[in-house]
């Protein structure tokens, strides 16, 4: 999110959500619950990102001025390839296959040591296995930064 990810991302379109039916909302304490501690302070609003099928997501690491230290995705629609790279180490990656319905969860030196990407189609590969890329919506959840207390959080840019 923010200024890191200016030009990361193509053949999209986002939004920041904070209203979401009840059935949603149970969905999304689902995933809070699951990915952070009881002490997280998490971004008032959920970021959502709809990436069309030749979209893809350029390796960053999201700002650390407008993300804490856990981000946690819902992916949905398409599966598509996540990886992740070491930001010293090139050498260093993996990569984790996004079912639709998947939750990642990205924390510790997966956060702040590892870029992560989503491959376009013609690189969507798990292993040998090819991932053909439609359209896919993500659900973004995001602690807040250390020190932002909730109600700094009120305008965060469009995305992390
Ligand atoms: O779509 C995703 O799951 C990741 C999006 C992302 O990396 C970002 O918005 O910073
Ligand atoms: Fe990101």
């Amino acid at each position: 999110m923010g200024q890191g990810l200016v030009g990361a991302i193509h053949g999209f379109r986002e939004t920041e959500k904070s209203r979401w039916s009840e059935a949603s909302r149970a969905i999304l304490q689902r995933v809070q619950a699951t990915a952070f501690g009881p002490g997280q302070t998490l971004l008032s609003s959920v970021h959502v990102l709809d990436l069309e099928a030749r979209g893809y997501i350029k390796p960053h690491v999201d700002s650390i001025k407008f993300c804490g230290t856990t981000i946690a995705g819902l992916s949905l629609l398409s599966p598509s390839v996540m990886r992740l790279v070491h930001t010293q180490d090139p050498g260093e990656w993996l990569e984790l296959l996004l079912e639709p319905g998947s939750l990642y969860i990205l924390r510790g030196s997966a956060r702040y040591d590892f870029s992560h990407e989503i491959l376009r189609d013609e690189e969507s590969f798990f292993g040998e296995r090819r991932i053909p890329r439609g359209r896919r919506i993500s659900v973004i959840c995001r602690s807040l930064p250390e020190g932002m207390g909730p109600g700094e959080s009120g305008q965060p840019p469009p995305a992390c």
